[in-house]
């Protein structure tokens, strides 16, 4: 963890638990992960962009005046890559970054459609995302899943291409495991992507479509009803109706919550106003993500230090936070038992006298 990440109210000993507590990440962006040092790779590949080649001058270029301007930032990223072998190595070294924080299992989402129509090839963009899956879980050991999104304001035309990239078994990646829906909520109203999730539903996919980010809890109602989601990418207006937060802890729907994305999008305006403590006492399922990561200035490791200052955890309370990701996971049991097994191995060794 880079110094500038360490929230000092947190004490010094609780993020050393932290870097080393075995974790799972499902909300968390293909290219919003690329590293400032491979997008500043990428962007001197390509004079023409706008996007800086000098790695310190993206912390400025990552700083948003609302999420329309973050969804800009992020398309003249997406325009770096521009060949397969620019998406493997993105992949990978999105892989090894997750790694280094002891992320075991991760559901990586990936925009196939905005690769395809700016040009690269779907079965390369396949085998390309799927090579690295499979070297990192050989190099790394961090097991990888794809979740497909559309980007919603994009249109139906991108929600048909979504739906038969993911659904088509000569395309379909093996690792990928479900669908959703991301891009800008507001004038993308959620029950007209019906028809394409029903289709991934019924080729074996999870529908977790992003809702409640920058769009009040009937964006969340309308992914819960007409998207049949499983877990919700944010959902962070759930707060503001109590029927909604009932509902999710009863049907143990899980949050991915991504406290820090939240303000840097400015959908929240500061980190002790962000609801998760709402979630929390609801009873629902909550689970740590840092969505976008450098885009963001922070980690995963800091999305926990967020959250154990914010719900005020000690060790216990941040490995049942680790844990609620993986049971909200598409991870099969064995992997699951797996993982949750080596957090509290590494916790109650790390409470031993
Ligand atoms: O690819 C295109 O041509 C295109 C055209 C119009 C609109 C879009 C998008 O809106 C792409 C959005 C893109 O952003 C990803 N993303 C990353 N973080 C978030 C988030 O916190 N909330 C919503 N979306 C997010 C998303 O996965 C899409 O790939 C694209
Ligand atoms: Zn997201």
């Amino acid at each position: 963890m880079t110094d500038h990440l360490v929230d000092a109210r947190v004490p010094r000993d609780l993020h050393a638990f932290i870097a080393g507590l075995p974790k799972a990440e499902l909300h968390v962006h293909h290219v919003g992960s690329a590293s400032p040092r491979i997008v500043a790779e990428l962007a001197a590949r390509h004079p023409d962009s706008k996007v800086p080649t000098d790695p310190e001058a993206l912390a400025d270029y990552f700083t948003f005046t609302d999420f329309a301007h973050f969804i800009d930032v992020y398309l003249s990223v997406v325009d770096l890559i521009r060949t397969p072998e620019d998406v493997r190595l993105l992949t990978y070294e999105v892989a090894r970054d997750l790694a280094r924080q002891q992320v075991r299992y991760a559901e990586l989402t990936i925009t196939p459609f905005s690769s395809t129509r700016r040009g690269i090839d779907e079965r390369a963009f396949m085998a390309a995302i799927e090579d690295a899956r499979k070297a990192a879980e050989a190099e790394f050991g961090t097991v990888l899943r794809w979740c497909f999104d559309i980007p919603g304001e994009a249109g139906l035309e991108s929600a048909e291409e979504t739906a038969r990239l993911a659904t088509d078994d000569r395309l379909r990646p093996e690792g990928l495991v479900s669908f959703g829906l991301g891009g800008p909520e507001i004038g993308v109203p959620r029950p007209q992507f019906k028809p394409y999730f029903d289709r991934a539903i019924a080729a074996g996919l999870h529908s977790v479509p992003h809702a409640g980010e920058t769009t009040g809890p009937e964006t969340v109602w309308d992914a819960l009803t007409h998207l049949r989601a499983e877990r919700i990418g944010h959902g962070t207006s759930s707060a503001q109706d109590p029927k909604l937060l009932a509902h999710l802890a009863e049907h143990r729907i899980a949050l991915e919550v991504c406290p820090t994305s939240n303000i840097a999008t400015r959908a929240v305006r500061t980190l002790d106003e962000h609801p998760i403590k709402e979630f929390a006492k609801a009873g629902i399922i909550v689970t740590i993500n840092s969505d976008d990561p450098p885009m963001f200035g922070t980690d995963l490791n800091n999305e926990y230090a967020v959250a154990a200052r914010l719900l005020d955890l000690d060790e216990r309370g941040l490995a049942d936070l680790a844990k609620n990701a993986v049971t909200a996971s598409f991870l099969d049991d064995p992997g699951k038992a797996r993982i949750a097994e080596e957090i509290d191995t590494y916790t109650a060794g790390w409470l031993a006298p």
